[in-house]
């Protein structure tokens, strides 16, 4: 007999899930989008075997059903699928970055039979759509459940068994904690990126010196300032409150800041420094493959032709593999940067030792 799961939502995540349970054994995805095109691309993309318009089509006789959509969606999805003949013991589960808002939609919508159970990939990427979507994305990531105390440990359990296939962790947690939690370490930096961007956009305006000179530093604290913003749209009006009040303690650390300049506390700035250094020092590695590597090495490159067809060559003659590789800065006679990333630390050590043998400047 097979397990059948539906995937509402096929993009960056719900093409991502996919990827991960298409193909194993007993286990039959289809895909579901009210728009057409969309389920071509689906297909093409080989995320999931089947894909459908019809929202009845795609919930019958489901076991799983994933909510992938934008998080300002999940509640309408939720009532149209309440509504439909659902399988006994289906459960429904959502990947959106805010978990109140749809915990408490779902314990006024109870069906018996049916149960929901709150979910969070604590991966992603700042890009979007199924193209973006990766089989790595969840690997040695968390993944937050939510269930409320009524979901029984038998529901829960099927869930957890299957999602095993994405290789993330699974950690239990309260959906009004989580909002609360994630809100400090997700939404919040997401609203200071754009913030910071749109400051230097705005300075840009009267000097294009500010883009042509942002460099490492500007780019690594803003990458995700290139999320989707409807996708985010929805994520910061779902925590609104959550926000507001982390909001206002961002505004007292940056008056902490503006205090010590003002002062010209050396010794304050410091000690922030330092404070900032050690807590992030302790962050979990994150040892996935996917989107982001882990595994970076910077080399100096002179800024003459086939530089980087040379490098790229050496590596992959002796089968050193690449997953991405980026120029980080170039300017004209005047050594660039050159930032290779790997998805394996052996492969790394594997780069830096040969092409510090070839008399590259090769540093991690
Ligand atoms: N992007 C991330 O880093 C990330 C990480 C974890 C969780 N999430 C959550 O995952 C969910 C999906 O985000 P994503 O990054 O995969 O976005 P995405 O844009 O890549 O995918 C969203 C999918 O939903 C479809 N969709 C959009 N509006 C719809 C509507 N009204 N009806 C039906 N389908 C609709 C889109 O066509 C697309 O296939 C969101 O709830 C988001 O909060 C995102
Ligand atoms: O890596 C990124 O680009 C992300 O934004 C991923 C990220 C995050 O903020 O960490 C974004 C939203 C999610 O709900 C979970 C993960």
């Amino acid at each position: 007999m097979t397990t059948k799961v539906a995937i509402f939502g096929v993009g960056l995540i719900g093409g991502s899930l996919g990827l991960c349970l298409k193909g194993k054994p007993g286990l039959t995805v289809v895909g579901h989008s009210p728009r057409p095109g969309s389920l071509n691309r689906m297909i093409e993309r080989g995320v999931v075997d089947t894909a459908t318009q019809s929202m009845e089509e795609a919930a019958s006789d489901a076991d799983f059903i994933f909510l992938c959509v934008p998080v300002g969606n999940l509640e309408e999805y939720l009532e149209k699928l309440y509504a439909l003949p659902l399988k006994p013991g289906c459960i429904i589960t959502d990947v959106g970055s805010t978990k109140a808002s749809v915990a408490a939609r779902a314990r006024m919508l109870s069906k018996p039979g049916v149960h929901f159970i709150g979910g969070h990939p604590m991966a992603g990427s700042e890009r979007s759509g199924v193209d973006a979507a990766s089989t790595l994305l969840f690997e040695n990531a968390y993944y937050v459940l939510t269930p409320s105390p009524d979901v029984p440990e038998e529901a829960y359990a099927r869930l957890e068994k299957l999602l095993a296939y994405t290789r993330a962790q699974i950690v239990r947690v309260d959906p009004v904690m989580h909002d609360q939690i994630v809100g400090a370490i997700s939404h919040l930096p997401h609203i200071i990126a754009v913030a910071l961007v749109n400051q230097v956009c705005d300075y840009n305006g009267t000097n294009g010196l500010y883009r042509m000179l942002a460099a490492g530093g500007f780019r690594d604290i803003t990458r995700i300032a290139s999320s989707d913003p409807v996708i985010w749209r929805d994520i910061l009006l779902s925590n609104r409150e959550v926000l507001l009040s982390l909001l206002k303690d961002w505004n007292a650390e940056i008056g902490g800041f503006i205090g010590l300049l003002e002062h010209g506390d050396g010794a304050g700035i410091k000690q922030a420094f330092e404070k900032a250094n050690l807590f992030r020092g302790e962050l979990p590695e994150r040892r996935k493959g996917a989107i982001t590597s882990l595994f970076d090495l910077y080399i100096d490159v002179p800024d003459h032709p086939g530089i980087i067809g040379h490098i790229a060559t050496e590596l992959g003659v002796r089968h050193i593999n690449l997953s991405n590789m980026q120029i980080i800065e170039s300017r004209e006679d005047v050594p660039g940067v050159l930032r290779l990333s790997f998805r394996q630390e052996t492969e790394m050590e594997r780069a830096k030792d040969h092409l510090n043998s070839l008399g590259y400047s090769v540093y991690v």
